[in-house]
């Protein structure tokens, strides 16, 4: 007998419809597209029961909007169809609509055009499923929720559901999300919406839980007793990019850390659940958030890169930060005194997502380990997923002479036949099958916007003030000081580098 699953999903029937709105935009072309492929090609959405429709200001022919996306469409790895073959299939499955986004002609054209395609499928109206996919900025999603509860539900007097997949960030502060939430919950039930954090469909955050909550090696270690401290960081080494119409309204606090970063950070640190129903993770996922701290001014740095403001997008006074790092206390009894040190930035030296946790140093040291380092378990995210725990050695020769090594699990040698799904392709078939482990509920929300209104506000308002740094950088130094204030320690000369296949 095989293992039991963990899902007890149970396949659905009923024609889908997937509708992409925004289908213009950055999002929809790099990531909800392109995911959509992935799925059709692996046969989780099939062509004789699934239509796409992309929708937007645009003026574009569906061929338009096919072409367009046919670039980012990537070949898979070891497919059994072509390339060529798997796009020829999906891309006749996207229609375009057009339309804007809070009046009634639109939205009924393209009730019309899903109506059509339901009846194609089953003149005898059977059930249908109508998932709208949001790729749209925040401001516009309380005129589109109205609309599609107006006019596009799902009408099928057979069953069948309507979902709404809502894109972070969600507000851009306490009272905005609040009542953002209060708009689209008059509209929609909690069971209907879907806030997206993609950093929760990527495959190390997925395994927060089984490597802390499968593995009784960690669970006598996992607290205060032993960690020192918790850094949870992101880094591109490329800056806005053209997206700064959006990033300066926003900037880095909003954009990473207020959801993708503090969404680690609840796997980080939450208890155990009760089980591993979507409700009880979030139920302590909730407790986490609401048992942070106030970030005291003094454990922040904010800073934005040189060249940010000579984007046209950007005004020239702008103070939105482009790096951030923060200290975060919890206060609770796992957590009481561990700072879990959050660091996020663009145009930084290098690309990379990762948790480090920190030991603390071996009491009654016989082997003057300070020079050498402290225990590290680290979790890269990306590039190059990888689990692993440094740890000191003797030295492979005569002398007793110690030395900082790794205990290794490099995802991309001990799983070289497994194809890492994209966060995106996972996310979205979670929303086709009403999972909704993966997604923030609405106390999640308030209690995450909770902790970082007040200094959302005091950068808003130029009280704090962002540091400059040169792109290409560690950020500002002020922040390498701060870490190490609250209790980092680097260890110098010690760097990890990924294992390559040939070295077996
Ligand atoms: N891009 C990314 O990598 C990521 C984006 N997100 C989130 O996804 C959402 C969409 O992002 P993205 O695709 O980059 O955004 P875009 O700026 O590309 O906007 C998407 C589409 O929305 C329409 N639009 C843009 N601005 C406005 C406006 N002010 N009023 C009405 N419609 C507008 C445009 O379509 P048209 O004019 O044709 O109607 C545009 O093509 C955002 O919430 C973002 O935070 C989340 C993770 C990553
Ligand atoms: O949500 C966002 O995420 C991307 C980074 O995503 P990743 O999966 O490539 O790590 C970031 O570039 C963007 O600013 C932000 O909106």
């Amino acid at each position: 007998m095989g293992e039991p699953a963990l899902s007890d999903y149970q396949p659905e029937i009923g024609c889908l419809s997937i509708i992409v709105l925004g289908a213009s935009g950055d999002l929809a072309k790099k990531k909800t597209f392109p995911a959509l492929f992935h799925l059709h090609r692996q046969g989780f959405i099939e062509s004789h029961d699934v239509h796409i429709f992309g929708y937007a200001r645009s003026k574009m022919s569906d061929d338009d909007l096919r072409d367009r996306l046919r670039g980012y469409l990537t070949p898979c790895k070891g497919c059994k169809e072509t390339h060529e073959e798997d796009v020829s299939k999906f891309l006749p499955l996207i229609k375009y609509v057009s339309g804007p986004y809070d009046a009634d002609e639109g939205f009924l054209s393209l009730d019309e055009e899903i109506s059509a395609y339901e009846m194609s499928k089953d003149d005898k109206g059977g059930p249908s499923r109508r998932l709208f996919y949001l790729a749209l900025p925040p401001s516009v999603y309380p005129p589109v929720c109205k609309m599609i509860k107006r006019f596009c539900m799902n009408k099928s007097a057979e069953g069948g559901w309507t979902r709404v997949v809502v894109e972070k960030p969600f507000g851009k502060d306490l009272n905005s999300s609040e009542a953002l939430s209060t708009q689209i919950g008059e509209l929609f039930d909690e069971s209907q919406i879907y806030r997206i954090d993609h950093y929760l469909g990527k495959e190390l955050v997925q395994n927060l839980l089984v490597l802390r909550f499968a593995n009784r090696l960690f669970m006598p270690l996992w607290n205060h007793d032993n960690i020192s401290n918790v850094q949870i960081v992101f880094k591109e080494d490329f800056g806005i990019e053209g997206r700064g119409g959006y990033f300066n309204e926003y900037g880095i606090i909003r954009d990473i850390l207020q959801n993708h970063l503090l969404q680690v950070l609840c796997l980080v640190a939450m208890e155990k659940p009760v089980s591993l129903k979507p409700e009880h993770i979030r139920d302590e996922k909730v407790k986490v958030l609401q048992s942070v701290l106030p970030i005291k001014d003094d454990e922040v740095v904010v800073g934005q890169y040189e060249g940010y403001t000579d984007d046209p997008t950007v005004p020239k006074d702008s103070n939105t930060p482009t790096f951030a790092t923060m200290v975060l206390r919890i206060h609770n009894e796992r957590w009481e005194g561990v700072p879990f040190i959050l660091k996020a930035g663009k145009s930084m030296k290098s690309r990379k997502a990762e948790i480090r946790v920190q030991f603390k140093d071996v009491p009654g040291d016989i082997f003057n380990l300070k020079s050498k380092g402290r225990n590290e378990f680290v979790i890269r995210l990306q590039p190059s997923e990888a689990i692993y725990m440094k740890l000191i050695v003797k030295e492979p020769r005569l002398e007793m002479k110690t030395a900082q090594s790794e205990l290794d699990l490099s995802y991309r040698q001990r799983y070289q036949e497994v194809i890492i799904p994209e966060a995106y392709e996972r996310l979205i078939l979670d929303t086709i099958r009403g999972d909704q482990q993966h997604f923030v509920r609405r106390d999640e929300l308030k209690a995450a916007w909770e902790i970082f209104t007040p200094l959302l506000h005091k950068i808003d308002s130029n009280e704090v003030q962002s540091l400059p740094y040169k792109p290409g950088s560690r950020g500002p130094e002020q922040a390498d000081k701060l870490a190490e204030k609250v209790g980092y320690v680097q260890t110098h000369g010690y760097i990890w580098t990924p294992p390559t296949l040939s070295a077996v």
